[in-house]
């Protein structure tokens, strides 16, 4: 699995996309990410073939009476104790969390320990059926590069051992002719290269699996903050915070459903600033500006504790959408909301209605039992609000079911 992608990640991923198609190593923080992702299934990989390894080794011990005629009574030790032990014991270290970084080159040390065993085994002997035992050799190194999976590079080097040990045994064998050694030989080194050959284009391949899997996931990352980002700006009106039109819209459409199914009353405040071009035109458009942002930030402490609705209708209005709230209990609401703007006490000297920036609301409430239209509601807080304003602004107007409530 892919680990969590730090920032300079992007750049190392962009050097490693230009690295030579030969190099089997990433820039050094892309290559410690890779070591440490793929570790735990190396290390299971290397349990569970090491000891299939181990089993098959201890098997062939079988064969080695018939093969091994003269000296299997002084090699079993070592096919059925000494070398499978070493090799169990390298397992078993895998459990060790010290030895773990270490534990790559001791795999390599076991398996060509089995190569080299099988070498030594058949040096000893004086029989011409030892020589067959170079295709337990050639199984060894195999099982090696493409069941433990061991890195390209140690294998080089496990490689380079074992057939420089095979040709100064193959050599000093009296009982092989010329034809036989060279065979031999030429035949271990062709499988060695194309094993190497094999296994250089798996751990390439795995690699660019690797990388490719690290861009997904960052490309993955972008797309979502990008969908994040486009949902915020479409949701949000970037002055005030609160919520746009087109959401508060939705919004109307869920809390009437919601109000038809649970039978509860919702409310509409609808918000106007009083005076607010003169404000404007008296204060400046970035007082204006900071003064939106204030009367939206009260108005949205209160929709909190409702789980309501506040947004910014459009230029100095905005709206509040209560469900559950009834007319006494929103029209209290809506003198706080009233009383702290002013008590807010911008400064408002053109103002024809206060000495402060003052807000006027319209009420609308549509009671649970009635059966209107969401517009109903917007278009009777708008008419209340028009009230309010007609009424000599900083004031609440409430309506419910179409009548004028209290003014
Ligand atoms: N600073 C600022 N002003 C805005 C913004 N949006 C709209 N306005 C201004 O708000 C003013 C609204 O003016 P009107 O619709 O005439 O309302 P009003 O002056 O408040 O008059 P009444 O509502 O009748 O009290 C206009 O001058 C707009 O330019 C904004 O984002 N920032």
């Amino acid at each position: 699995m892919v680990a969590k992608m730090p920032p300079s990640l992007n750049q190392a991923l962009a050097t490693a996309d230009k690295q030579p198609w030969y190099q089997l190593l990433f820039p050094p923080l892309l290559e410690e990410i890779y070591q440490r992702d793929t570790a735990a299934h190396r290390i299971r990989r290397y349990r569970l073939f090491g000891v299939i390894g181990i089993v098959v080794f201890m098997l062939y011990g079988l064969v080695d009476r018939f093969y091994l005629v003269d000296v299997y009574q002084h090699i079993w030790i070592w096919r059925w104790l000494l070398l499978p032990g070493f090799a169990a014991l390298t397992i078993f270290c895998s459990f060790w969390r010290r030895f773990l970084p270490y534990y790559e080159y001791s795999v390599v040390v076991a398996s060509t320990a089995f190569a080299l065993g099988l070498i030594w085994f058949f040096s000893l002997s004086h029989m011409p059926t030892a020589q067959h035992y170079y295709g337990g050799v050639m199984l060894c190194l195999v099982f090696m590069m493409f069941g433990l999976r061991i890195p390209f590079r140690l294998a080089c080097y496990s490689c380079a051992v074992t057939l420089a040990y095979l040709g100064w045994v193959l050599w000093s064998l009296h009982f092989l002719d010329e034809a036989a050694r060279s065979l031999i030989f030429i035949l271990m080194l062709s499988s060695v290269l194309l094993g190497l050959l094999g296994l250089f284009q798996l751990e390439k391949e795995e690699r660019r699996s690797y990388l490719l899997a690290l861009a997904l996931q960052r490309d993955h990352r972008q797309l979502q903050q990008g969908f994040k980002y486009l949902q915020q700006i479409s949701t949000v009106d970037g002055l005030t915070g609160l919520f746009n039109r087109r959401y508060f819209d939705q919004q109307l459409h869920t809390f009437w459903e919601r109000r038809l199914q649970q039978q509860v009353d919702i409310a509409l405040l609808f918000v106007d600033v009083d005076y607010f071009k003169r404000y404007n035109d008296s204060q400046g458009h970035q007082m204006g500006d900071e003064t939106l942002i204030k009367v939206a930030q009260v108005i949205s402490r209160h929709a909190e504790p409702w789980q309501g609705c506040a947004a910014r209708y459009g230029g100095e209005e905005f709206v509040l959408l209560l469900s559950g709230c009834n007319v006494q209990q929103t029209m209290a609401l809506a003198e706080q909301i009233r009383q702290q703007v002013e008590g807010l006490a911008l400064a408002h000297p053109s103002s024809l209605c206060s000495q402060v920036v003052t807000i006027s609301i319209g009420i609308a409430v549509a009671h649970a039992s009635i059966n209107q239209q969401p517009d109903w509601l917007v278009n009777t807080a708008d008419a209340a609000v028009y009230q309010a304003k007609k009424q000599g602004r900083n004031r609440i107007v409430a309506m419910h079911s179409c009548q004028p409530l209290a003014s």
